[in-house]
């Protein structure tokens, strides 16, 4: 290699060494999946000349993806098709990797944190000779080392951010959580006149619930009614505890047309569900609500208060005709 040579990779290295530095601060400043898969995803193929980057991720109960899925918006989710889960991804060192089509040359490189192995971050390039065997990979295990620790943090900060917007007995939405997953759906509808649902609940007797049979019981059936509710309900719906035994529903994309039919299978989900009181007995449960499509006018702006005072109203009606029935609130 002549001098020039040397100098000419020496400044190559350097404007790389430049850019890798950038973009990690870019990646340390990350705080949320969205933009941290953005960044990841997006920006680092524009960065590094790549054509695609991607993670297989290690989640061997499914719990990050998940995560992951509450913290995006139903939009923001498709990002997820680009990443692989896996309950089991094998542990690699460093190394040029065939493919898939229709890239023709890629690279592997493992993330790790502390000896925790994450999954594994994966470059693909159109161009043949980008990644070789037996190349050097320095750079891009550093960068893969930074993408590992930031993968860590925002996990961790995403979180803290749910843990603040979580009711800690059932694990549903806060109000706050709750108003913030509202406000994020109205924005969104707007931008593209789309429509929304809303279902307000209230588990009906909650109160002779807990007096027969105490506290414990009354805590398990608020507990019970959120994980039935989950099991029947899509990731990206949202079930918000508003006070004590009342709650609401988001769905996002739901249509007028399927809301009655999700409302007879949350209806026949709590009638159906089991809680045990102190000695092992069943406690029977049911449900009143009313619910109502939304679609989020660019100048009519409607608050989550708003909803709720509306769909109350025909709550109380559900209450005064007998409990054990939803009724449909008018738009
Ligand atoms: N166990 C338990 N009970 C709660 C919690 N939060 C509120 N409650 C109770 O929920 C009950 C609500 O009672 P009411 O508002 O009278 O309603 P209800 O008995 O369900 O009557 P209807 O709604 O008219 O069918 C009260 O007894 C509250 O103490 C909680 O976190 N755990």
């Amino acid at each position: 290699m002549d001098l020039q040579e040397l100098l000419d990779n020496a400044r190559r290295n350097e404007a790389l060494l430049r850019r890798l530095q950038a973009f990690e601060l870019q990646l340390l400043s990350c705080q949320t999946w969205f933009d941290f898969l953005t960044l990841l995803l997006d920006g680092l193929p524009a960065q590094f000349e790549l054509d695609a980057a991607t993670l297989k991720v290690c989640d061997p109960d499914g719990e990050l993806k998940a995560a992951m899925l509450q913290s995006l918006d139903i939009e923001q989710g498709v990002l997820l098709n680009q990443l692989e889960f896996q309950a089991r991804v094998p542990v690699i060192e460093a190394s040029a990797v065939t493919p898939p089509p229709p890239w023709k040359s890629g690279l592997a490189l493992p993330l790790l944190r502390n000896e925790v192995y994450l999954g594994q971050l994966r470059l693909y390039s159109c161009s043949d000779d980008r990644f070789r065997s037996g190349m050097a990979t320095d750079f891009m295990q550093h960068l893969a080392a930074v993408i590992a620790a930031c993968m860590v943090m925002v996990k961790q900060s995403e979180e803290q951010a749910r843990l603040a917007l979580t009711d800690p007995l059932t694990g549903a939405e806060n109000r706050r959580g709750f108003e913030r997953a509202y406000e994020r759906e109205w924005a969104r509808g707007q931008r593209q006149y789309h429509i929304f649902s809303m279902i307000l609940l209230d588990l009906d007797h909650f109160k002779q619930v807990n007096d027969v049979h105490g506290h414990g019981t009354g805590d398990r059936a608020l507990k019970m009614l959120c994980r039935t509710m989950k099991g029947i309900l899509r990731p990206t719906d949202h079930i918000g505890r508003l006070g004590g035994e009342e709650f609401a529903v988001l769905l996002p994309g739901c249509q007028p047309d399927q809301l009655e039919a999700v409302v007879q299978r949350i209806q026949e989900a709590i009638r159906t569900m089991v809680v045990l009181n102190d000695q092992g007995r069943q406690v029977a449960m049911t449900a009143s609500g009313s619910y109502v499509p939304v679609t989020s006018r660019p100048h009519s702006p409607l608050t989550l208060t708003q909803i709720i005072d509306h769909l109350d109203t025909y709550l109380y009606q559900a209450k005064k005709n007998g409990r054990n029935r939803f009724v449909c609130a008018e738009q």
